[in-house]
């Protein structure tokens, strides 16, 4: 019987590999569970199976590069047939929470360069409405205060509040491979996901924030019960 979260997380993986087929270009997500899945690809390439992978961060590259997974950067590889990656939160419309990790940018331009997106979970990130996790928005270091302002202001106008909390690593404030800042935004539950994004977007400051909606093809979930697929990983 499956136990532990981690067990779950790769429990989660070890389904996703199915949705590998050879010769793809896959992305590779950024995260723990994404981590299972890539240690599990990597015995794969080991045994002989073939595949070229754009990593969706720095961190993942060191662990694939250090399996022997053939690696190419996205502008060599600028259209991908499958990505695999966690999330921090998933509803029943696979509409998504990501950035917990500090790598949604990569991961979204990554996600949007490929066919499918198939995610991996274990049940403790399935949620009836999205915000529990508090939302990662990624800002230019440029004026961080000034977007930091706007953003809550935008919230409010959406009836959210709730702390806006620039995320720090020790003192200083955490940095992304990107070189931005990010700011974790405790809004509690989004009834309007779709609307807080379109106004998070329309920010200057702001490069991008942690929903990825309409992105997910299929999210492979992990339970003590076993494991399932919601949505399609085909076409
Ligand atoms: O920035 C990080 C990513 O979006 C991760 O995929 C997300 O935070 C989930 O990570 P984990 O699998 O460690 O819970």
């Amino acid at each position: 019987m499956i136990q532990s979260a981690e067990e779950l997380k790769r429990a989660a993986a070890e389904l996703a590999l199915d949705f590998v087929a050879p010769g793809m270009r896959l992305g590779l997500g950024t995260g723990s569970t994404a981590a299972h899945f890539v240690d599990l690809l990597g015995a794969k390439v080991r045994a002989g199976f073939k595949v070229v992978c754009v990593p969706t961060s720095e961190r993942t590259r060191l662990q694939a590069q250090s399996l022997g997974i053939a690696l190419a950067t996205l502008d060599e590889l600028p259209q991908l047939d499958l990505t695999v990656d966690g999330a921090d939160e998933f509803d029943d419309s696979l509409r998504l929470i990501k950035g917990g990790g500090g790598a949604l940018l990569r991961e979204k331009i990554v996600a949007a360069a490929s066919t499918r997106m198939v995610v991996i979970a274990d049940e403790s990130k399935h949620v009836e409405t999205l915000g529990r996790f508090p939302l990662p928005v990624e800002i230019d270091r440029f004026g961080a205060r000034a977007t930091q302002l706007q953003v809550e202001a935008a919230a409010r106008e959406l009836g959210l509040s709730g702390p806006v909390d620039m995320r720090r690593r020790g003192e200083a404030p955490f940095v992304s491979d990107g070189g931005h800042f990010i700011l974790d935004c405790g809004f509690g539950a989004l009834p309007d996901p779709e609307a807080l994004a379109a106004r998070l977007v329309a920010i200057p400051g702001v490069v991008e924030h942690g929903l990825f909606l309409g992105m997910a093809s299929a999210v492979v979930v992990a339970s003590a019960h076993g494991v399932r697929t919601l949505g399609q990983a085909g076409g």
